[in-house]
């Protein structure tokens, strides 16, 4: 893996026919509204409301267990809100996450524990994704698959067709991203992608989801206890508040980390709250 893989050019057109243009900048594409998290019978967040926006990075931040990955799970249709809604709401639509037309193809995954299938070879699990949503043909399915494998600085050829087993920590997540990539979705969730690598793995990592941003527009929410990731690829901030149990701060890092609520900015300047 070499960082100048990491300037493969970034576009092969839309996979897929009958693909729609992409969503403006700026447009809100899904709503969290007055929504609740709960596990083993006790609540972890409630009321919480907010818009993930065309483009942006959206970090989840706050202290362990306060429920974020709870939350992505219900961002992405996989866990059930008991009180609140999820919706997609990209392109003037309004589509229940959890309703009978979720936004599969809309939101891409590259989850902590979402590791690639150890049957099939990198490529494969790859291009499953086209062979469940699109009719192209396995050349075309190939091509992209190689395509996005060097957008994620994977660009060797050798990697498409190794087993997941033999790549590193850091070539498994880029692989997976490669994966949650392939339909071109207008926004990527990430859980703790930088966890376990290296500070210069991890660097790559903040580099590839900046790329992705800015020469893509994918928007990402990227769940990260990583302050230097944080700081380095976010535009705004939410963060969970395991006390109070609901979100107090949602903006800039920078804004918060200097003039946030007192739990934020201690928490963004590494416990300590300055004066
Ligand atoms: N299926 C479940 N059953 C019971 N408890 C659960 C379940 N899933 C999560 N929890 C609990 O809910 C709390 C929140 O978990 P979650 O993983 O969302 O937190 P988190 O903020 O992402 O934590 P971390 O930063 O440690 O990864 C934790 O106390 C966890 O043990």
């Amino acid at each position: 893996m070499s960082p100048a893989s990491d300037q493969a050019p970034l576009h092969a057109g839309r996979p897929g026919s009958g693909a729609a243009p992409g969503p403006q900048a700026h447009e809100v594409l899904m709503r969290v509204d007055n929504l609740g998290l709960h596990a083993g019978g006790r609540e972890l967040q409630h009321g919480l409301t907010f818009d993930v926006r065309a483009g942006e990075v959206l970090a989840i931040c706050g202290a362990s267990g306060c429920g974020k990955s709870t939350l992505l799970r219900h961002m992405i249709g996989l866990q059930t809100p008991e009180v609140g809604t999820v919706t997609w709401v990209a392109g003037g639509e309004a589509r229940d996450v959890h309703g009978d037309d979720p936004p599969r193809r809309e939101i891409g995954v590259a989850f902590q524990a979402g590791a690639l299938w150890s049957s099939m070879s990198v490529g494969e699990n790859l291009m499953l994704p086209l062979e469940l949503y699109t009719d192209l043909d396995e050349a075309q399915r190939e091509q992209q698959a190689r395509f996005k494998l060097a957008l994620a600085g994977l660009a060797d050829p050798a990697t498409f067709d190794a087993e997941p087993s033999s790549l590193s920590g850091g070539m498994r997540k880029r692989a997976a991203i490669a994966r949650a990539l392939m339909l071109d979705p207008p926004l990527l969730c990430l859980d703790e992608p930088s966890a376990g690598l290296d500070p210069l793995t991890s660097a790559r990592l903040d580099d590839l989801i900046k790329r992705l941003k800015t020469d893509v527009g994918t928007a990402i929410v990227l769940v990260t206890h990583e302050l230097d990731s944080l700081f380095a690829v976010a535009d705004r901030l939410l963060f969970l508040d395991v006390q109070a149990r609901t979100a107090t701060a949602l903006g800039p890092p920078a804004e918060l980390r200097d003039h946030g609520p007192d739990a934020v900015r201690e928490f963004l300047n590494r416990g300590e709250v300055p004066a």
